[in-house]
């Protein structure tokens, strides 16, 4: 199979890879002046870990595997200062390398000890979901979360590289990986109708690693975010539209502990964004119904119903907030993202009124 390498442009520009066998581009990412190679994989993932490491020792470098918890466990501060520990323990200096092998949640872990590690080593990423392929790995947002709200801490920190085989989805869990697809067909309502088009003509492929389309929605959804980092890395506008539905999600995932999937919140996010934005008179129903049926049709969800004031409070420190202001990404239709800020507490309420039902 071929593969595909999208370019991610900026201040510090690298590649992401996609494709199968993928491993042996990975020496060439981490460069020759790193002697040391710390290697953050989540623990459940031994078998995918071991080639990687396998493929760094064999080229040369001092290969240190660090385990961390499985999933959303990993992005707390005690699971961070414990790689700070193994950092010191292992001399790391500034040209050596950290990385980081797993999902989203372990990638956005490695990441921020990258980034912390000295004020910055490099970081390259080899995502094993299909979530941590289409978004998290790319882009350089990397974070933990606190008691009191989801990736409140982190750093906006490139990696050098991104590897993406495909090969690894085959055994993921059947909801995580519903969970990555939910960040694909944000991709497809905020810039790529495509996507929609492709998961609606065949939800069930969609919904399967080795689907027909797999690799075609996993290069969109790239491209997407690619293009956007590129021209906004650090978030001072554009890069906006890559939350759409995440104000919501957020606040959704704190309610829960962090037990719920995060695409699952997105999915819902992506809803009330809608309802949102059709209530102030910017999107037609049959668009917000196109949400509602694309995301069942694979079998994310998409009502929830909690306390809303309770929700309410915690989206007031979403990151795109200003002052008291809340600010929601919403459309003005397919591929149109635009911006809803200090909505009425009225129109709030209306559109949870819609997804709680
Ligand atoms: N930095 C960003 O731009 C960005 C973007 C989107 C999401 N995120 C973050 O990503 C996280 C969600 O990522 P996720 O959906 O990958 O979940 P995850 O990292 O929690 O992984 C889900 C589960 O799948 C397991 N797993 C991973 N790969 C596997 C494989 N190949 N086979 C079998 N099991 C495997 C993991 O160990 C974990 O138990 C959230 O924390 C979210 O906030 C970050
Ligand atoms: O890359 C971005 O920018 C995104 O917003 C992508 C989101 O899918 C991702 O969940 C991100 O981590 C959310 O960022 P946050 O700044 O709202 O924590
Ligand atoms: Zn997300």
């Amino acid at each position: 199979m071929t593969r595909a390498r999208v370019h991610v442009g900026g201040a510090d520009p690298y590649d992401v890879v996609i494709g199968t066998g993928v491993l042996g581009e990975l020496p060439a990412m981490i460069g020759d002046r790193a002697r040391t190679v710390a290697v953050v994989h989540a623990e459940g993932l031994p078998e995918i870990a071991r080639p990687v490491c396998g493929a760094l020792e064999q080229a040369g470098y001092a290969v240190h595997a660090l385990p961390v918890p499985d999933g959303e466990a990993a992005k707390e501060v005690g699971v961070l200062a414990g790689l700070w520990s193994s950092f010191a323990r292992l001399g790391m200096t500034r040209t050596d390398v950290v990385v980081g092998v797993g999902g989203g949640a372990t990638t956005d872990l490695a990441g921020f000890a990258a980034a912390s590690w000295l004020r910055g080593v490099r970081a390259v990423l080899v995502p094993t979901t299909l979530l941590g392929m289409v978004d998290a790995a790319v882009g350089g947002k990397t974070g933990i979360n606190v008691p009191e709200g989801k990736n409140l801490v982190g750093a906006f920190h490139p990696p050098a590289g991104v590897l993406c085989d495909l090969a690894t989805l085959v055994t993921m869990p059947r909801e995580d990986y519903i969970s990555g697809l939910a960040e694909i067909i944000k991709a497809g309502f905020i810039a790529d109708p495509e996507i929609l088009a492709l998961v609606e003509a065949d939800p069930k492929g969609a919904a399967a690693p080795d689907g027909p389309h797999t690799r075609e929605l996993v290069e969109r959804a790239v491209r997407v975010k690619a293009g956007v980092v590129s021209a906004d890395l650090r978030e001072g506008g554009l890069r906006e539209i890559l939350n759409y539905g995440h104000t919501l999600a957020h606040a959704i995932e704190k309610n829960e502990d962090y037990r719920f999937r995060h695409g699952h919140a997105v999915a819902i996010g992506m809803v009330f964004a809608a309802e949102l934005s059709r209530l102030a008179g910017r999107l037609p129903a049959d668009v917000v119904r196109r949400h509602r049926d694309v995301l069942e049709s694979v079998g994310l969800p998409v009502s929830y119903a909690a306390d809303w004031p309770g929700l309410r409070a915690t989206m007031t420190i979403d990151k795109k907030s200003r002052g008291a202001t809340l600010r929601f990404v919403v459309l003005d239709g397919i591929a149109e993202p635009g911006r809803l800020e200090g909505p009425d507490e009225d129109l709030l309420a209306a559109a949870y009124r819609e997804i709680a039902r």
